[in-house]
């Protein structure tokens, strides 16, 4: 089976600073990876290199055995929060359309199955009730929805998510959370998910990738998220601890990338 991401040898820097290096990480299709680590760490680069904005410095990476290509339909995004100008008439509906033909404006697909595509995104995340409502009008969590509709628009092979919950209260998170999960079980969707919070997905990821100064851990996140071996990680004495479904990693000390001072 093609991994629906394959990294070999990856390795990203921004001048002398590498953010890691020596990634080689298999996802296949419909697996659920959770990304971890403090600021600065690279995550959001890491997902920067498979939207194809941004090269490896070192070693390959693949999307579904092809080289990620920017604004290409295979990857869908959601980013941290929806930021809508007060002055926008978009409805959600509009926004959600984006995502099937954003890119290819009067050409393409017919009008009929993009309207069906269209519906079927605010269908699977409970959208239809709001749809023709403006997005400057909607809560964050709806908006939240709308964005996650429309990442899933255009059917992708992987979904990457940058922070998708913060700033969600509690129920929302679980929601949007559950929409992605859903999306993975049912879709075969490979699911890269960027988190400070573990918590909300704990239940939900298959492995764990944590990034800590140029240096990372990959594996069950019962496995990865334990204090030996994230002290081994962070090179200094961390306590991880947790309680039912809270987890708190007490002690790691401020991220310092390797190359820098
Ligand atoms: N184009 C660039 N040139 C130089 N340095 C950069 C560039 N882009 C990002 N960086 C640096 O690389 C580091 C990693 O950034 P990145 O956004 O990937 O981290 P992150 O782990 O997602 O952090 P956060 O949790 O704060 O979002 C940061 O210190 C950032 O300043």
């Amino acid at each position: 089976m093609t991994p629906a991401i394959a990294l070999r040898g990856a390795g990203l820097a921004y001048g002398s600073r590498v953010l890691w290096r020596g990634l080689d990480l298999e996802v296949r299709p419909g697996e659920f990876l959770a990304v971890l680590g403090a600021n600065g760490t690279g995550k959001s680069s890491l997902l920067r290199v498979l939207l194809g904005l941004r090269r490896l410095t070192e070693g390959t990476v693949e999307i579904a055995g092809r080289a990620p290509r920017r604004g290409g339909d295979r990857v869908g995004y959601v980013p941290q929060r929806l930021e809508v100008s007060p002055l926008t008439p978009l409805r959600a509906r509009d926004f959600v359309r984006l995502g099937v033909d954003g890119h290819r404006w009067g050409f393409g697909r017919a009008r009929g199955a993009v309207r069906e595509r269209v519906e079927d995104a605010l269908r699977a995340v409970g959208a239809e009730p709001y749809a023709d409502v403006p997005l400057r009008l909607l809560s964050g969590g709806e908006r939240q929805r709308v964005r996650v509709a429309q990442a899933l628009a255009s059917d992708p092979r992987i979904l990457l998510c940058d922070e998708p919950l913060l700033s969600l209260d509690p129920g929302s998170q679980a929601t949007v959370a559950g929409l992605i999960d859903q999306r993975r079980r049912t879709r075969d969707t490979a699911v890269v998910f960027v988190t400070h919070e573990i918590e909300p997905i704990l239940g939900l990821a298959d492995r764990v990738l944590y990034l800590a100064g140029g240096r990372f851990r990959i594996g069950a996140p019962d496995d990865v998220l334990t204090s030996p071996v994230l002290s081994d990680l962070y090179g200094t004495p961390v306590q991880v601890v947790r309680a039912g479904d809270h987890v708190a990693v007490v002690g790691a000390p401020p991220v310092r990338a390797e190359g820098t001072a």
